[in-house]
């Protein structure tokens, strides 16, 4: 092995291989000029684009003598006006247009470029893992089809066929990947409310997720009867500090004999859940590549924050006796519970209600 370093054209940076030089720049300009180096909005929706561009492929339709998508190609940048437009991708452009123009000023490929800005993005969330980043995948010949993107309303079943043929993915792997609904709000789910959280926490990359799923639902934020929705433990809402809401799919994840055990075993083990989350992500990001074909930049991504995380808790009003247990083999872990009445989630990253834009 050699392990020699080589000199960037930059004159600042060194880097294993020639090939990740170009990254270097391309992760300032993303931390400087789109995410702040905060855990807001670009960075959630960077981070679903890594899944949506990726998860689109499909060796079922390959079988059949169809194009089954590029995977982890960029052809959700490069063919904006195609996949963009698919029901199940709503909101995505968000993040197209907001990624695209970095394309002009620094030579890589829109595939690199999506699962690079997912992985620059988190490191800016307290308690994300620092991401593996491959580079070298190969501009994309074609958009993906239609129907290869899971959708809240979708049965188990129906979800974990798609995770499978789209990208090798068991069950317990796809509960894994659901860590990063941690750090994510909905804008089309309910028509009338933007920006809702899926857990109180959504500028923190923390276990919430999996504690707050397996609490009772007991009303919508907003309006009810949406598509893919059900009832939320904590549906509070005050003008932009709306309330969570809770996706009909990880509600069944959360409640299916198949993966309760799995996601309850995911309550307070934040760096279980780091490592498995990094574990898969390593596999999403090279879906419709091999391995082999690409090269390892990952010393480019930032180390992960060091911002201190709280650990697992319920949410103020919230104890065990709320809890809907699903797992049958192990009890759900004792919590501490946040003292007094049910407070709103604050819809900024700084925990101010309102003037960060951030919608
Ligand atoms: C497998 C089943 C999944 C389903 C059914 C699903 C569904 C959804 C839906 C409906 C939204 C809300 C979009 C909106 O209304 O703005 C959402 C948001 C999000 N999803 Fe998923 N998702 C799944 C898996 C994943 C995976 C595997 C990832 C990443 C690895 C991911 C990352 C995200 C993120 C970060 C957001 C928040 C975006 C934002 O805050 O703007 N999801 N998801
Ligand atoms: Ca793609
Ligand atoms: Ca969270
Ligand atoms: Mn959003």
């Amino acid at each position: 092995a050699n392990f020699k370093r080589v000199a960037c054209p930059d004159g600042k940076n060194t880097a294993t291989n020639a090939a990740c030089c170009v990254f270097f720049a391309l992760r300032d300009d993303l931390q400087e000029n789109l995410f702040d180096e905060q855990c807001g909005e670009d960075v959630h929706e960077s981070l679903r684009l890594t899944f949506h561009d990726a998860i689109a492929f499909s060796p079922a339709l390959t079988k059949q003598g169809k194009f089954g998508g590029g995977g982890a190609d960029g052809s959700m940048i490069t063919f904006p006006d195609v996949e963009p437009n698919f029901e199940a991708n709503n909101g995505i452009d968000d993040s197209v247009d907001a990624l695209t123009p970095f394309l002009a000023n620094h030579n890589v490929t829109s595939g690199d470029l999506i699962q690079f800005a997912g992985a620059v993005g988190i490191t800016n969330c307290p308690g994300a893992p620092r991401l593996e980043f491959l580079a070298g995948r190969p501009p994309p010949t074609a958009p993906a089809p239609d129907g290869l993107i899971p959708e809240p309303v979708d049965d188990l079943d129906k979800i974990f066929a798609r995770m499978l043929d789209g990208g090798n993915f068991s069950p317990a792997e796809v509960v894994a990947l659901i860590s990063s609904h941690s750090i994510a709000r909905a804008d089309h789910v309910d028509p009338t409310i933007q920006a809702v959280p899926f857990d109180s926490t959504p500028f923190v990359f923390d276990t919430q997720i999996f504690t707050e799923v397996l609490l009772r639902g007991v009303g919508f934020p907003g309006t009810g009867g949406n598509v893919g929705e059900a009832e939320s433990p904590l549906p509070l809402t005050d003008d932009e500090d709306v309330g969570e809401m809770r996706l009909l799919s990880d509600s069944n994840f959360a409640r299916d004999s198949r993966t309760a055990c799995t996601w309850q075993g995911f309550v307070g083990q934040q760096a279980k859940m780091q490592a498995a989350f990094k574990a898969a992500m390593s596999k999403l990001a090279i879906i419709g590549h091999n391995r082999a074909d690409l090269i390892d930049c990952s010393e480019v991504i930032p180390p992960a924050s060091t911002v201190a995380v709280k650990g697992a808790h319920f949410p103020a009003s919230k104890t065990h006796a709320d809890i809907e247990q699903a797992c049958a083999s192990t009890p759900f872990p004792v919590l501490p519970a946040d003292p007094g009445q049910a407070t709103l989630i604050p819809h900024c990253p700084d925990g101010s209600e309102d003037d960060c834009d951030e919608s």
